[in-house]
């Protein structure tokens, strides 16, 4: 039974591609290459507990909206749930309950004692009030203050919600407890006992893992040119660290299209433009104008993708001209495409890998947390880079052992850990 008959069915173009069936074919193929057996793809074809709340929140007009908030939990063989949570417009549950499958195989792949779980909020964030934000988010924390925990499930940012939303999360949480317990959310900021590091940590982990193959090809980052859709968390610090890294970044872009350089974009006046902009890039005076499909095609060296699934497909997959794409989103390459550009010699990096940076630093926060011990960021750094290129090289010395993709490696390496853990539990019947 797959969980297509557990979960409700959602509006369908004849486009619309499944991001949890996605999900659940890049399940069956490491099932498949690891020959396991039929029960465990059973157990874990199906997340452990699936909760869909109401969100009653009052507008400043004095409205009343009713908005859904999903948390899923997929898995927590290897320790305590752990994912971020969403808003963003296109929020449904199976896309949800697919982002938490992500985080199951990210988390082992990773080697960090959590399992894998996702929230959402089908909201377009950018049409709410800072208060109305605010009422959003602890009404939603509310109504799953028995799900959550710091050694039951621990939430942080993804999609439009950032450090602001956790410290407001994590305030509604200690008030129901009735002590402060910082530890219920990571990515929280300073001043509540987040990490160093946290912020830019996707990126970061994203720019390591591009060095990394860059330097397998004998190449560095110095000179590469680089496209980045999505100039968001993600997208905007990888922007910065590879510049600085002496990248050249040729094109960034966000929903409201994106800007092209041949000569390479000057990355942090781009910045202080959006930062003056209301977070727009579009109109920037020292580049031209182009549309995000554009920038997926664009003769580059490097393509990473930093927004949202499904943006490179069957449809313009031939299309892609970079030898390398580094899915900083999550399942920003579908599985077609990624046979596709994979027969084509591109190197796709996978996301369980390419963008491990945040749930790792969010990993470090949690430490830091309970031990009540604070690093420098030097540290937390030095502690995520050593962790991302260890999973890199695992990932390709499993590539090279049984002959198959970066991302059926990763899966096999991040899947065959919990079905390890799994069949030691017991919890196999
Ligand atoms: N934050 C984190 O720590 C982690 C995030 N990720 C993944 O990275 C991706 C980006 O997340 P994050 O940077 O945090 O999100 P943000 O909300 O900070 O930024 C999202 C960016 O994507 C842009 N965007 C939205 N829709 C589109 C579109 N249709 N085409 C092009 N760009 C678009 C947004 O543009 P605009 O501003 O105009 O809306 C914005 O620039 C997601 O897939 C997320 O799951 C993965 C691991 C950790
Ligand atoms: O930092 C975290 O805990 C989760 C980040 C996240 O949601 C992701 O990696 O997709």
């Amino acid at each position: 039974m797959s969980l297509a008959s557990v979960l409700p069915l959602e509006a369908a173009s004849p486009a619309y591609i499944c991001p949890f069936d996605q999900a659940c074919s890049y399940l069956e193929a490491a099932a498949k290459e690891l020959r396991l057996d039929r029960g465990i793809i059973e157990i874990l074809s199906h997340p452990r507990k699936v909760v869909t709340v109401s969100v009653p929140v009052k507008l400043d007009s004095g409205e009343i909206q009713v908005v859904a908030g999903h948390r899923v939990q997929h898995s927590d063989v290897l320790g305590p749930y752990k994912g971020g949570i969403r808003y963003h417009p296109a929020v449904t549950l199976r896309e949800v309950s697919a982002l938490a499958m992500l985080m199951t195989w990210k988390c082992a792949l990773l080697g960090i004692p959590y399992g894998g779980a996702k929230g959402g909020i089908a909201i377009d964030p950018k049409r709410y009030s800072v208060g109305e934000l605010e009422r959003i988010s602890r009404r939603y924390i509310s109504e799953l203050i028995k799900d959550i925990g710091p050694s039951v499930d621990i939430p942080a940012p993804d999609m439009g919600t950032s450090a602001r939303e956790m410290a407001w999360m994590m305030d509604t949480y200690s008030v129901n407890v009735g002590h402060a317990v910082p530890g219920v959310v990571t990515g929280k900021p300073l001043s509540v006992g987040g990490s160093r590091g946290r912020e830019m940590a996707t990126g970061r982990g994203a720019m390591i893992i591009v060095r990394e193959a860059l330097a397998d090809q004998g190449k560095s980052l110095a000179g590469v040119r680089v496209a980045i859709q999505g100039f968001g968390n993600v997208g905007s610090a990888a922007a910065e660290l590879l510049y600085e890294a002496g990248a050249k970044i040729i094109a960034v872009s966000n929903s409201a299209g994106g800007v092209f350089s041949q000569d390479g974009l000057d990355i942090p006046k781009l910045k202080a433009y959006a930062a003056e902009n209301r977070k727009s890039i579009v109109g920037y005076p020292q580049a031209v104008a182009i549309s995000n499909a554009d920038l997926l095609t664009l003769p580059c060296d490097v393509l990473i993708p930093a927004a949202l699934e499904n943006q490179i497909t069957e449809e313009n997959a031939n299309q892609v001209q970079a030898q390398i794409v580094a899915e900083a989103a999550n399942g920003p390459v579908t599985l077609e495409a990624s046979l596709s550009l994979e027969a084509r010699g591109v190197t796709v990096l996978p996301d369980i890998l390419a963008n491990a940076g945040g749930v790792v630093v969010s990993y470090l926060e949690w430490v830091q947390g309970l031990s009540y011990l604070f690093w420098d960021e030097e540290r937390v750094n030095r502690e995520m880079e050593h962790l991302m290129v260890q999973a890199y090289h695992q990932v390709i010395q499993q590539s090279k052992k049984r002959q198959v993709s970066l991302r059926l490696a990763a899966y096999t390496l991040g899947v065959g850990r919990v079905a390890q853990a799994l069949t030691d539990r017991g919890l196999y019947p």
